[in-house]
């Protein structure tokens, strides 16, 4: 038997816990069951409650305060305190069966999707093994932080490395974008939802600013002409940066606006391809209610 799953990834406030919660009330409204599991040590409010809660097994603000450490050294520990406690997820997501869709809802710190290990293992365990889940992996990134190439870049880079680093498959998604439409043309917010090289280089007013940040610099102080952040040099990086996401060809953003179940619901069904779920479903019985008036209904007309 199969089991479906998603993992809900991003930066530090990129509207994961709002987008889970969103996704679960579409799941509701189509009578479909999801089972959510909250990985976030810190997290206290939800919408809906979550049916495993890392928090039963460790909390940030303990370990913060009996091991004396910092939010971020502190998450670290949580995430190997449960790794070395793998039966806390396992026990109960053995029973959880192919119709549900499990949303892991994970936290903010960017280290976790990058350079430290653990989340590959976790995923790992998740995917192999006994429990054996399709997964794929929904990483947000801030519509409001990414309509700016340097910004851009910056978020595509980490969403990259959350990819090669996990192995699984991946869907992009540009988050809050009520909070963009209508300030940012059509035209202008396609070339960041399908990036290619030479629109993302092809900016002459970005351009311009950064020569006349080079020229104040150079007035201020000359050193700072060597700064890799102005002109050529910083141009030939970002030519260089945004070749390498063309060459992936695998960086691509969905639109999310949190608010609007059609778009939750064109989300989800990128998840649903990408996880074979609906492949795995038996067909609904034909007496079920809703299939009989569906029918009937048809017959009707
Ligand atoms: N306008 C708008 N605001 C949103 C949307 N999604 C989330 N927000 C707001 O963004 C803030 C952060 O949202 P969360 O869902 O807590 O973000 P998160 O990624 O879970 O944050 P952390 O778990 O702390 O990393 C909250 O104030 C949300 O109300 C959206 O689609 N539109
Ligand atoms: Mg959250």
């Amino acid at each position: 038997m199969s089991k479906f799953g998603v993992l809900v990834m991003g930066p530090a406030g990129a509207g994961k816990s709002t987008f889970c919660t969103a996704l679960i009330q579409h799941l509701h409204n189509n009578k479909r069951p999801c089972y959510y599991v909250n990985l976030d040590p810190a997290a206290e409010d939800f919408a809906f409650e979550p049916d495993i809660d890392i928090k039963d097994l460790i909390s940030l603000e303990d370990v913060m305060e009996e091991m004396s450490l910092g939010p971020n050294g502190g998450l670290i520990y949580c995430f190997e305190f449960l790794q070395e406690n793998l039966d806390f997820l396992t026990e109960p997501l053995e029973q959880v069966t192919e119709e549900y869709l499990i949303i892991f809802d994970m936290p903010g710190q960017i280290e976790l999707y990058t350079h430290i290990p653990i989340l590959p293992d976790l995923v790992k365990h998740l995917m192999r093994g006994s429990l054996n889940i399709n997964m794929c992996a929904a990483y947000l990134l801030e519509s409001t932080f990414v309509i700016d190439r340097p910004k851009f870049f910056a978020g595509t880079l980490s969403a990259m490395s959350a990819m090669l680093m996990l192995e699984m498959p991946h869907v992009n998604i540009l988050s809050k974008m009520d909070l963009v439409k209508g300030h940012v043309a059509k035209r202008d917010l396609k070339r960041f939802l399908a990036p290619d090289a030479e629109h993302l280089t092809d900016e002459p007013s970005r351009q311009l600013q950064f020569e006349e940040d080079k020229d104040e610099k150079r007035e201020a102080d000359p050193a700072a002409t060597k700064n890799v952040m102005a002109g050529e040099s910083f141009n030939r990086l970002n030519k260089a940066v945004a070749q390498l996401i063309d060459d992936f060809s695998m960086v691509s953003f969905l639109k999310l606006d949190a608010q609007d179940e059609d778009s939750v619901g064109a989300v989800l069904s990128y998840i649903d391809d990408a996880i074979q779920y609906h492949e795995a479903q038996e067909p609904r019985e034909p007496n079920d209610n809703l299939d009989t008036e569906i029918i009937e209904s048809a017959i009707d007309r």
